[in-house]
């Protein structure tokens, strides 16, 4: 009986060590990749690669990736390891251009992936779609984007805006603060529902509005979400086992009962606001009569023919409000975060508010904006130092010799595998930006502008892929901007933070806690700024 209960164990103790072995030399078959082609690299551990510290959620993606970069001094490139897959942090200028924009044919797709049969709606957005399928949707959108358009939607814009005063106004009544995170969250999820969805949906007057509660169960912190998109932004051998999936069902039905049900309204009263789901469903009907059999996806490469309809709609709509609202809504926060750090640099912007705002007969208009550069200069230099997607990703879709700074070697990397650019880490290199962590617009005159390298700014990235809303994002940040310092001066309060810390789970810049400000009511008369 003894025998037989050892024999048994001993069985039982080969099989996992069989097993454990098995897994743990497949999860380190790769490992040698670099080391074989004579690239720097960083060792990896066993089962996570190089992303220990993201996997345990102990640093952001961007952060990560800044610190590999600043280690890593004087070399053009470094090899990682997203868990057992190879793939490569860029530091080299020249070949972020090449990578982005001279041979972006060779890294026309990102590496994030959802699987479209789990979720259907991140999986069918422009930022995650590939190939032909990207190329199409990214044709037949961008002129939905010109500033023509812009200008004709900024009254949807400017109406939040006002309604943002409102909200101000009686969050200020008793004296208290101002918590901006969640203020500019409001603003910018009315924004982006009027836009994109032509509806009213009065976040700012109404906190538990269903879209906001829609919005945050989408964007609100988890550790199961932070892991699908580690996995979808870093995919190994496991996403088949594991199927990264962002956006729950409840979420996506909402989403889809609201488009389809403001399209049906819009068909049958012939409404036209002149916003992004007018040129959808324009670019839809356009698209109605092409058969399957016409259509890109059936093999017709370059056919100018575009139909969308269905989910690949919806995704759209949906890709502009995960794009749009939560970008801009951290840049404005951080942005009044720093102005309220530093009263030199609010008043002279204030200043130059008032003088075009007295220029336009006191209204706020697109040209009038478009008129306000040292606002330019804040908001880019916003961008610079907190950006809010602080890394770029692209997929090495065919092999792709790399430059070797021996000159002795040809280094191909294999399709297939993933790039990444620190944008965090170049916009806070003080070799291009001395003192990083200095909040200084004069970064951004056309003179300093001129003087810095190329590729050493792209909040909103850079090449074919490049953000399709960079316009419109622009748009919402200035005027909410325009709107709140034309009539409040911003300060720090007893709570406000003396830095920011930032929140090692999500992918895109984000503050932990809250950002409390003091918001005082300028006299109405005083427009001296
Ligand atoms: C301050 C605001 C914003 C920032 C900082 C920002 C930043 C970015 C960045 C860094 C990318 C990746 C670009 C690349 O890989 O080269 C991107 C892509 C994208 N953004 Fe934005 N964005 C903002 C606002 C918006 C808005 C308002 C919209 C839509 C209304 C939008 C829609 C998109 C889409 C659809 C993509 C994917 C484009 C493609 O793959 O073809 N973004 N954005």
């Amino acid at each position: 009986m003894v025998l037989l209960f050892e024999s048994v164990t001993l069985s039982i103790i080969a099989i996992f060590t069989a097993a454990f072995t098995g897994v743990y030399l497949y999860f380190t078959r790769n490992f040698n990749f670099w080391k074989k082609r004579g690239i720097p690299y960083l060792k990896p551990t066993p089962f996570v690669g190089n992303l220990k510290e993201l996997v345990f959620q102990k640093i952001g993606i961007g952060h990560h990736l800044q610190k590999i970069y600043d280690e890593y001094k004087d070399v053009p490139y470094v090899g990682l390891f997203s868990f057992d897959q190879p793939s490569l942090l860029i530091r080299d200028l020249e070949l972020v251009k090449n990578i982005l924009v001279k041979d972006s044919q060779n890294f026309a797709d990102r590496v994030i992936t959802f699987n479209e049969v789990v979720d259907p709606l991140f999986g069918k957005t422009m930022f995650t779609l590939k190939g032909q399928r990207w190329r199409h949707i990214r044709v037949n959108l961008t002129p939905v984007f010109t500033s023509g358009k812009m200008k004709k939607m900024f009254y949807l814009v400017k109406k939040c805006a006002e309604e943002l005063d409102d909200y101000l106004d009686r969050a200020t009544a008793n004296g208290s603060s101002v918590e901006v995170k969640e203020a500019m969250a409001r603003f910018t999820t009315d924004v982006i529902a009027s836009c994109a969805f032509g509806i009213d949906s009065n976040s700012l007057k109404n906190p538990d509005a269903e879209f906001r509660y829609h919005l945050r169960n989408v964007f609100g912190s988890s550790v199961m979400k932070e892991f699908s998109i580690l996995m979808a932004f870093f995919p190994s051998s496991l996403p088949k086992l594991f199927r990264p999936k962002y956006v729950d069902n409840s979420t996506s039905d909402f989403i889809r009962r609201t488009v389809w049900s403001t399209v049906e309204y819009r068909e049958k009263h012939g409404m036209d606001r002149k916003d992004f789901l007018d040129s959808m469903i324009e670019l839809r009907n356009r698209g109605k009569h092409i058969t399957q059999t016409d259509s890109p996806e059936n093999g017709q490469k370059d056919s100018p023919k575009f139909k969308i309809d269905g989910d690949d709609f919806v995704a759209q709509a949906f890709a502009f409000l995960a794009a749009g609202f939560e970008t801009s809504a951290t840049t404005m926060s951080f942005a009044l975060f720093e102005l309220a750090l530093q009263p030199r640099i609010q008043r002279r912007l204030r200043t130059e508010i008032a003088q075009v705002l007295r220029k336009h007969s006191g209204e706020l208009t697109y040209d009038g904006m478009q008129e306000m550069s040292y606002l330019d200069m804040v908001v880019s230099e916003i961008l610079r130092k907190y950006p809010v997607l602080p890394f770029l990703d692209r997929k090495c879709v065919r092999d792709y010799e790399l430059p070797d700074p021996s000159g002795k070697r040809t280094v191909i990397l294999p399709a297939g595998t993933g790039v990444y650019i620190p944008v965090m880490a170049i916009q806070h290199d003080p070799k291009y930006y001395p003192e990083p962590e200095k909040f200084d617009p004069e970064r951004f005159t056309d003179e300093k502008k001129q003087s810095r390298p190329n590729y050493t700014y792209f909040p909103f990235g850079e090449g074919p892929r490049v953000c399709i809303g960079l316009r419109f994002g622009l748009m919402q940040v200035k005027a909410g901007l325009i709107q709140i310092l034309s009539r409040y001066e911003v300060a720090p309060c007893k709570d406000t933070p003396v830095s920011i810390t930032f929140d090692p789970r999500t992918f895109l810049l984000s503050a932990i806690g809250e950002i409390p400000l003091s918001f005082n009511r300028r006299r109405s008369e005083d427009t001296s700024g």
